[in-house]
């Protein structure tokens, strides 16, 4: 690693030769491989943008210009040149380096993103501030094909072209989202890439007009004219150009020597400059070249082989892959809807048993919720697979055009709970509180997969909007043995007692299990109730517990306030109950990164923390 040695500070890049440049990438990629193999993460995106993170380093100076990359999943390469190659082994771990920019973490880090298609909105806003303050910097948004399907993409160019502001964006083109990229702007680039000719072409004109010497207004615009009338005969309206950005590209975005003269060329336009680079996704390493959608994000795994080390439990995104197939070849208005997660969300086989009712609209979790709104409206049973932290971008969309018409949508919510390394912007821990405050919506959770089957089955045959959560990954080993038939708003008794109850929602049932058979052993009286239905709740069995019981105690995976504990707290106030309530749930906080056993433990979420609760609280 003899150069990446000679890299204790990001402006170290700017005295190496493009040829010293081009060995640092070959080791760059070699450190990314072996860490990452371990750590698990990110790493078929970060293998493509290698050698265009040099190149900005290169070119820009981080000190004072400002970076937002788009997602942020692809900034490894970013953190390993700032300061942060040390301890780059803790990727993903507690208290560990994150997988996404933070500005806690590094002064170089200039805006959190997580979250798709926000990078051209949020640099604007920087680049304004910076015209406003007076100041004089660079401002670039790097952002991928996929992420530019985001609507918010969209709206940021058309505030951007429109404004003359000075904003570089890069557009990091490896044709691929996680999955193939989809929808016509894909095909549009994929037109630009194949019609390179354009750009030599235009360039000539340019370096023409140049020429011509300023005899007159009219000559100049009449040569404008012609350069515009041949770049339409090239490539069919340059989008990028006709919203009002300078395009440069497409340039091959592993040729540093290429990205850095393109950069500097943009560094010197006024106004906003459109760069599109060409990368391959997972460069450098045939597995994840071959595979990127596995290398997408990927656990650790075996270099040699690219075989993952952990063996794949049965989880809850392939039960709801396997039902979703099952009641779709009886009931052929069942349509799958996804935002860009079809392998995610478990929903392949259906897309390819069924291409005709399956739809992948791209990162566009608003337009999903409505277009499947429009797909109820006219008499067909949507399910919008999503995780629940990018459901959070359709919030208005479940209220205005699903639950105000009481359209059956399914929101089936993956990821629900903690999803662990992918930490702060991706914990689904938000859902409860923001989907309980709906009218018209039915909220459920399964303690297990076995109840999941069945309350997908029930939910298939309701004719209201539904949403279901479920958390990432499978189960614990405990073993339920009562399925009884799910009906609305009636929950499950597990464990009968009299003095103190637990009411515990999804993933949180097989928890409070663990802690209730310990409590018992302490001759406890306790009660377990699965709490099957976040909304409506089961009245009659609290009115039952309200008059038995002298301890409630709630647990849920979502955040205290607005979720299910509150919803008890409400009604229990209402009926004027005198017992005491204390509600388990994830605190006001953003809840960081790390194992999801290691973040359960922190927050008293474990087996262990909720016992430890209820002892602490009992009489
Ligand atoms: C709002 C939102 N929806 C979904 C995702 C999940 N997601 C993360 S990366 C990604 C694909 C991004 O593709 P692209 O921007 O082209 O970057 P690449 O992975 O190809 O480098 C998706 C769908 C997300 N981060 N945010
Ligand atoms: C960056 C991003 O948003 C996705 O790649 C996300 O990390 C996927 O999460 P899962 O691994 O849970 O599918
Ligand atoms: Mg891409």
């Amino acid at each position: 690693m003899r150069y990446l040695e000679k890299i204790n500070k990001p402006n170290d890049i700017k005295n190496l030769s493009i040829n010293e440049l081009n060995l640092l990438s070959g080791e760059l990629r070699e450190f990314l491989i072996d860490t990452v193999s371990k750590t698990g993460g990110h790493l078929a995106s970060n293998l493509g943008v290698i050698e265009l993170t040099l190149a900005l380093f290169y070119v820009f100076n981080f000190e004072k210009d400002r970076i937002v990359w788009d997602v942020g999943h692809q900034t490894y390469i970013h953190k390993i040149i700032t300061g942060r190659k040390d301890k780059f082994h803790t990727l993903r771990k507690y208290e560990g380096i994150s997988g996404f920019p933070k500005p806690t973490e590094s002064s170089y880090d200039h805006f959190v993103t997580g979250h798709s298609s926000t990078s051209i909105s949020a640099a604007l806003g920087m680049a304004r501030a910076r015209d406003l303050k007076g100041e004089k910097h660079n401002v670039i948004a790097v952002i991928g094909d996929g992420a530019l399907t985001g609507g918010m993409a969209f709206e940021a160019l058309n505030d951007a072209g429109s404004s003359k502001t000075n904003l570089i964006v890069i557009l990091n083109d490896n044709e691929m989202s996680i999955s193939q990229n989809v929808g016509s702007l894909s095909c549009y680039l994929s037109k630009i890439r194949t019609a390179p000719a354009y750009i030599n072409f235009r360039d000539e004109i340019e370096q023409m007009l140049k020429k011509i010497p300023a005899v007159g207004n009219n000559l100049y615009k009449s040569a404008e004219k012609f350069k515009d009338g041949l770049k339409h005969l090239v490539v069919q309206g340059m989008l990028f150009e006709e919203l009002g950005f300078k395009y440069l590209g497409p340039i091959d975005g592993h040729n540093i020597e290429v990205l850095t003269d393109v950069l500097k060329r943009a560094q010197t336009i006024k106004g906003p400059v459109i760069i599109h680079t060409i990368t391959k996704k997972g460069r450098g390493y045939c597995y994840a070249e071959e595979n990127p959608e596995i290398f997408h994000g990927v656990d650790a795994f075996e270099i040699e082989t690219g075989e993952r080390i952990a063996k794949r439990k049965e989880t809850y995104s392939k039960v709801f892959g396997e039902e979703i197939v099952r009641e779709a070849e009886d009931n052929n208005k069942i349509i799958a809807i996804t935002a860009a997660m079809p392998d995610g969300t478990g929903l392949t086989e259906f897309s390819e048993k069924f291409p005709e009712r399956f739809y992948d609209v791209g990162i566009a979790e608003q337009h999903a919720a409505t277009m499947a709104a429009g797909l109820a409206k006219e008499g067909f049973k949507p399910i919008f697979a999503v995780y629940s932290t990018f459901l959070q971008r359709a919030f208005d969309q479940v209220i205005h055009d699903i639950c105000i018409q009481r359209l059956p949508v399914i929101l089936s919510i993956d990821r629900a709970g903690i999803v662990g390394e992918d930490g702060e912007t991706h914990q689904g821990v938000f859902d409860l509180s923001y989907l309980r405050l709906i009218p018209n919506l039915t909220i459920l959770s399964p303690k297990d997969l076995v109840e999941f089957r069945y309350m997908l089955r029930w939910c298939f045959k309701q004719n209201n909007p539904i949403a279901i959560r479920y958390p990432r990954g499978g189960d614990l080993d405990i073993k339920f043995d009562k399925y009884d038939d799910i009906n609305l708003g009636k929950w499950e008794r597990l464990l009968i007692g009299n003095k103190v109850t637990i009411l515990a929602v999804g993933k949180m049932v097989q928890h409070s299990m663990k802690a209730a058979v310990r409590l018992k052993g302490r001759g406890i009286d306790v009660e377990l109730i699965n709490c099957r239905f976040i909304k409506p709740l089961d009245k009659t069995m609290l009115d039952n517990l309200i008059e038995r019981s002298d301890h409630i105690f709630t647990v849920e995976d979502n955040v205290l306030y607005g979720g299910f504990g509150s919803a008890i707290n409400e009604y229990l106030i209402s009926k004027n109950y005198k017992g005491k309530v204390v509600n388990i749930a994830f605190p006001d906080e953003f809840i960081p990164h790390g194992s999801v056993d290691i973040l359960y433990k922190k927050y008293g979420l474990d087996p262990d923390g909720i016992y430890n609760t209820i002892i602490k609280n009992i009489d």
